[in-house]
């Protein structure tokens, strides 16, 4: 943990696959690989659970989703995730499994001085990226989208042909990064002193307290409490994730959210009560995929005291549009 807290923020990485011979692809890696991996990026699992679709680990720093041809890898605090990169890019062929897209995002840190190279800046990221990425993946982007707050946007992705860029399947991915949480809320997300339960049964009556349970109830959750405070949860609901991460410590507390929808009447509805659980005095909202995909958030948020205070777009490969938006309750 740095000196003066811990960085909620989380840095996220997405590596997409073709070539997956057999259904289960990605998934028949072994679990003891899957673990050097994450103990190069600096964390462990602390609690697992799959179904058809897909597997989710919940993480001591965030979480992870292996698809047949997709993995998905969300780590916050001072870990290393680039250093993911190149050993998953391996293993997967060693499957049989070509990379051809990558896509890496995350806000901006409240400690950004803790960071650990090459999470330094976001040139040092994006170098590090690119000289660690196969050439293959020559049509890359990077931008730092920026709104009125300090909050920014840092975004890099790259694929190969053209072939392989963006597609729109219908589907948009919905991250969500609150901070300046409500106190009294956030001491959900602190455990009782001594109480002698599992981190797993903790964990599962936070989620029943705080009402996140709430927000998709087809979704089977696998939830985790740490001691003594702070929180993280996946649920998985067929093909779609869902993740939950909280940092309830005040002067730095945190929380996040991420899903993928497929409209934007299913999306509304998990916003609001996911604002309602944090009732953050800031927030920012990422929809990457379809381009129409942010309206209509401010228009949910309003209701509940949040004002938008800045709109940035922009397109990239292999993600389609990226709008990012920020927001801010009417009591700052
Ligand atoms: C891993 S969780 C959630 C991470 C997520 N990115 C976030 O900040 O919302 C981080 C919270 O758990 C607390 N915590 C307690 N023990 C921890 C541990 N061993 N590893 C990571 N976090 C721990 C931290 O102080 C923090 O409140």
């Amino acid at each position: 943990m740095a000196v003066s807290g811990f960085e909620g923020f989380e840095k996220r990485l997405e590596l997409r696959f073709s070539g997956a011979p057999g259904k289960k692809g990605l998934r028949r890696l072994d679990f003891s690989k899957l673990e050097k991996v994450l103990h190069a990026v600096q964390c462990t699992v602390v609690s697992a659970v799959g179904n058809t679709h897909f597997d989710s680990y919940v993480l001591s720093e965030s979480s992870l989703f292996v698809y047949p041809t997709k993995i998905i890898i969300k780590t916050c605090g001072t870990t290393q995730l680039l250093k993911s990169v190149r050993p998953l890019v391996d293993h997967a062929s060693t499957l049989g499994l070509t990379i051809r897209g990558c896509r890496y995002t995350r806000g901006t840190f409240i400690f950004p001085a803790a960071q650990p190279y090459p999470h330094s800046t976001f040139k040092h990221e994006v170098l590090y990226l690119e000289e660690t990425l196969p050439k293959t993946l020559s049509i890359k982007k990077a931008a730092v989208m920026t709104s009125k707050s300090l909050h920014k946007w840092h975004v890099f992705t790259a694929c190969g042909y053209a072939a392989d860029n963006y597609k729109d399947d219908g589907l948009f991915t919905l991250e969500i990064c609150m901070t300046d949480l409500d106190r009294l809320l956030a001491s959900n997300f602190f455990r009782r002193f001594n109480d002698a339960r599992t981190g797993d049964l903790a964990g599962t009556e936070m989620t029943d307290v705080a009402g996140i349970r709430s927000v998709n109830r087809n979704a089977l959750v696998c939830d985790y409490a740490f001691d003594p405070c702070g929180y993280s949860m996946n649920g998985i609901d067929g093909s779609r994730y869902s993740t939950v991460h909280v940092t309830p410590e005040d002067g730095f507390s945190y929380a996040s959210f991420e899903s993928v929808y497929g409209s934007r009447e299913e999306f509304v509805e998990a916003l609001q009560k996911v604002v309602k659980v944090f009732r953050p005095g800031e927030m920012s909202v990422s929809t990457t995929g379809r381009e129409e995909a942010w309206r209509g958030v401010a228009k949910a948020l309003e209701p509940l005291g949040l004002r938008v205070r800045s709109r940035a777009a922009d397109e990239f490969p292999d993600a389609g549009t990226v709008v990012f938006q920020t927001f801010t309750t009417r009591r700052k």
